[in-house]
């Protein structure tokens, strides 16, 4: 937002939403996507601050949570995120009203992934431990976010906790985006659901390092997401990135020929946990069961 900046008083005196001018337009509803969000500055000094020692080894990435993990029914035990995850984030989130839906009004937990080259994430939905809503800051390398319709059938189905690890929502391996899914990529009304019907999907968004990406509402409850395990994302352009046009700088891709070649990525993941414990209510539960 650096270099896209709004004022967000402006926008809510003249009743325009301040996300407005990020929204990915060939998307279903509703993915914003700000490039530069934050100062390469800024990056550097969260990559420096995000503690070595928090990681959890999955097998294809890295996750850290905090200020920690959700219990097993999804509670977040209430304690205040680190002070270099808030600042200057969380007063930018609010400028642009992300969070001024959810319950608690702004991000009480952030799970932090790492993906090196090569790795990435299975399709999956987040999940219902969360308010409809999720922030991801892309930090070091670029990344393509493969968006897709739920599978037949999954509709109706319990969405399951949104642990650590997320809700898997799709069995078998990752599939991966390629060329002929992008050229026949209209949507079969009888495989989708709902809003997603209308546009192109599966597509990619393309997360440039710096950016801010938000998904929610339907977004949120009706797609998957998922990142392909892959060395270089190909075949990038506007027929194939949704978010092309309003990329920070689409002629670093247009230079290496549609490609981008992977490297380290992290993604800040930020969210509102629905249910919270204090930690004052844990301190007598645990004294009490002494
Ligand atoms: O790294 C990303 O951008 C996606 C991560 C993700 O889907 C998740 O943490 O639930
Ligand atoms: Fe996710």
């Amino acid at each position: 937002m650096q270099g896209t900046s709004i004022n967000s008083q402006e926008g809510s005196r003249s009743g325009v939403d301040p996300r407005e001018q990020f929204r990915i337009q060939q998307m279903p509803p509703n993915f914003y996507y700000v490039p530069n969000f934050i100062t390469p500055e800024e990056e550097a000094s969260l990559l420096q601050k995000i503690p070595a020692h928090r990681w959890v080894t999955l097998s294809h990435r890295r996750l850290q949570a905090h200020p920690s993990t959700l219990t097993k029914n999804n509670t977040l035990l209430g304690a205040p995120l680190p002070p270099y995850l808030v600042q200057p984030v969380v007063d930018r989130f609010k400028m642009l009203g992300i969070f001024d839906h959810t319950p608690h009004k702004e991000p009480n937990h952030v799970l932090i992934n790492e993906y090196k080259r090569g790795e990435g994430i299975m399709p999956h939905e987040d999940g219902s431990a969360y308010a409809d809503v999720v922030a991801t800051i892309s930090l070091g390398g670029s990344i393509c976010l493969e968006i897709t319709p739920k599978a037949v059938g999954s509709e109706g189905e319990p969405r399951e906790s949104a642990t650590i690890s997320n809700t898997p929502a799709q069995k078998g391996p990752t599939e991966h985006l390629n060329e002929e899914h992008m050229n026949e990529a209209l949507v079969d009304e009888s495989k989708s659901q709902g809003p997603a019907s209308q546009y192109r999907l599966p597509t990619r968004i393309l997360q440039e390092p710096r950016s801010l990406l938000i998904t929610t509402s339907s977004a949120y409850v009706d797609l998957l997401h998922g990142i392909a395990s892959i060395e270089v994302d190909e075949n990038l352009n506007k027929d194939t990135v949704a978010n092309w046009d309003i990329l920070g700088d689409s002629s670093v891709f247009e230079d290496a020929g549609g490609r981008n070649e992977r490297a380290t990525r992290i993604s800040l993941t930020y969210r509102d946990v629905l249910k919270v414990s204090s930690a004052a209510n844990k301190v007598l539960g645990g004294l009490g069961r002494r």
